[in-house]
């Protein structure tokens, strides 16, 4: 063949590959979205009307941008009223099409769930299996979470779940209580301080601040034995420092910008390319760390020093011991496994945790009344400060669960819960006499902080802070409530949650005990969604000492 008809060859090549390229892009794009309305639409699931190619994104972003979320506490009291606020597309929408509807992220189709009966019909029992997690949330969430526990999928994610749910059982919790102490102590001795050198007897501090770093030390010592604070220049612990800071950056990367045009054909290639790489190389970075962390404990297995006693209990020294013994070589994770599980303890628990407390402290302020409650409830069943490791008397701290729930009611720091349709998946709702089919491929988004904040579902004083509706469960089952999922539900609820209760009262008790919390005139009330729940400004409280040391 002549020079010339290689070219012609080569070009001919290039055209084809590129024209099968449009034909794929214009199929996934715009074809199969369009059908997929068309067949969502003859179920009867239908919502605000979708451009190409941003779906309804513009929509949202306009709406989002016309809204405050900003009260002050000195012109009104804290309102806790803040569905509209945090997404008032969904506000407004629920208007015009109910509590379950169709809206775009791109070319993605959401089903939007704010109908306990409509979740429970759509994922009770063996439903739960027809459910995973969306793909286009997967691959930004990749470099946080691997392929760990929260993003497993099938086979792998239940021989996960059975390796990892041990660890966290009472007697594992347990042991981890005086790291919770230690670290809650080195916190409000700063708080101490600061109030000491304050002109005043009291201080005004940025008590989510504090209370993130605190989380963050807790987990990094629970999951892999590490502290985030040291300074030391010993090896191990210059990793942990490490590793903290790359996981907080990678985080802040992939979620401080609130339009990262999600759904959107090539937007993550095209317009994220910067971020999306700079959270990759961060994500290699912070593997390779875990690595050098992980063959470390793995070295120190079966040691008896005082080094390996002192990991006994950490999540990370757990796994590697649930795969130890010979006969169960299923148990045992690949260090590739171990790095997921660890990133994802870290993102999963931490943060999520410390909005818990840091919410409760903000209600705890404004509501004198449940913090005297609270404070009498801690001094009488814990009374000496060192007896806080007696996780029976956590237990009868009633009033602290009450508010627990409430908090998490109100400030479900997972606002949402996702999952995309792996099948076909009928839907037989009783009192709404629905039957429909969600097609394969749709995602599902539900929203907790409308259900949570729902009048229909809690009654008129579902934006109230009122713990005492959690007194009677008799009366609120919400346990086992489908309007109650600051957790999540069905097989996939938190792996975490018995941690999250044990550090949470720990937190409150040692904090309760040293100091009275207020909500200073210039606190400004402005909660908003960063993945998480949180606040934009942070939780200045004004903090007095109770006792002196
Ligand atoms: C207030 C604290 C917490 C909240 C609000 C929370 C919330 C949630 C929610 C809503 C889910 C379900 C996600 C889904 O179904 O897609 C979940 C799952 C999970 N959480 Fe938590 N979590 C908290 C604390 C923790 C802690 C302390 C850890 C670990 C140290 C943790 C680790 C996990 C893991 C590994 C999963 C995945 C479980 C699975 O898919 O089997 N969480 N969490």
């Amino acid at each position: 063949m002549g020079g010339e008809q290689q070219l012609a060859c080569a070009c001919a090549a290039a055209v084809l590959a590129a024209a099968l390229a449009l034909c794929w892009f214009i199929n996934a794009a715009w074809v199969s979205p369009a059908a997929a309305r068309r067949r969502l639409r003859r179920e009867g699931l239908d919502g605000p009307r979708p451009s190409f190619p941003l779906g309804n994104l513009a929509e949202m972003a306009a709406a989002a941008a016309t809204t405050t979320t900003t009260t002050t506490s000195k012109t009104m009291m804290i309102s806790s009223d803040i569905h509209a606020a945090l997404f008032p597309y969904f506000a407004r929408w629920r208007q015009a099409f109910g509590k379950v509807f169709v809206y775009w992220l791109g070319t993605q189709p959401f089903l939007y769930v704010a109908e306990p009966e409509f979740l429970k019909a759509a994922t009770a029992g063996g439903k739960g299996k027809l459910w995973g997690k969306p793909d286009v949330f997967r691959r930004d969430r990749m470099p946080m979470f691997g392929r760990g526990l929260v993003m497993a999928e099938g086979e792998e994610w239940a021989r996960h779940r059975n390796i990892i749910a041990p660890a966290f059982s009472a007697t594992n919790l347990k042991a981890m209580m005086g790291l919770m102490q230690e670290s809650t102590a080195k916190m409000l001795a700063e708080w101490d301080a600061m109030a000491s050198s304050s002109d005043s007897s009291s201080v005004i501090v940025d008590v989510e601040k504090a209370v993130v770093r605190n989380a963050a030390e807790i987990i990094g010592r629970a999951s892999f034995g590490l502290t985030t604070t040291t300074t030391t220049a010993d090896d191990e612990d210059g990793d942990g420092v490490l590793v903290f800071r790359k996981l907080q950056a990678m985080q802040a990367m992939l979620f401080g910008q609130s339009n990262r045009l999600v759904g959107v054909p090539l937007a993550r290639q095209l317009l994220h390319l910067r971020s999306t790489y700079q959270a990759w190389r961060l994500g290699r970075e912070i593997d390779a760390l875990l690595i050098h962390i992980i063959e470390d404990a793995r070295r120190r297995q079966g040691q008896s020093s005082s080094s390996s006693k002192q990991h006994d209990h950490d999540l990370l020294s757990l796994l590697l011991a649930a795969g130890a013994s010979d006969d169960d070589r299923r148990r045992l994770m690949s260090t590739r496994e171990l790095v997921d599980e660890c990133k994802t303890f870290f993102f999963g628990g931490h943060e999520t945790t410390a909005l818990a407390v840091s919410w409760t402290l903000l209600m705890l302020a404004a509501h004198p009344e449940w913090q005297e409650a609270l404070r009498e409830e801690v001094l009488a069943e814990l009374r000496e400060e060192e007896v806080l490791d007696d996780a029976a008397a956590l237990g009868r701290l009633t009033k602290m669960g009450w508010v627990m729930n409430e908090v998490l009611r109100l400030y479900p720091p997972s606002p949402n819960v996702q999952r995309q349709a792996l099948q076909d998946v009928e839907v037989v709702t009783k009192t709404k006499k629905t039957t429909m089919t969600v097609p394969r491929g749709t995602n599902m988004w539900v929203d907790v902080v409308a259900m949570h904040h729902d009048k229909a579902l809690w009654g008129d004083d579902a934006n109230e802070f009122r713990p005492e509706r959690f007194a009677s469960k008799g009366q609120h089952p919400f346990n086992k409530a489908a309007h109650f999922l600051p957790f999540g539900f069905g097989s996939r609820i938190c792996v975490g949650r018995n941690l999250t209760a044990m550090e949470y009262r720990v937190v409150l008790a040692m904090v309760l005990r040293r100091f009275r919390l207020e909500v200073p005139p210039q606190y400004r009330h402005a909660p908003r969604i960063m993945l998480s729940l949180r606040p934009s400004n942070g939780i200045h409280l004004r903090l007095t000492p109770l006792i002196s040391h």
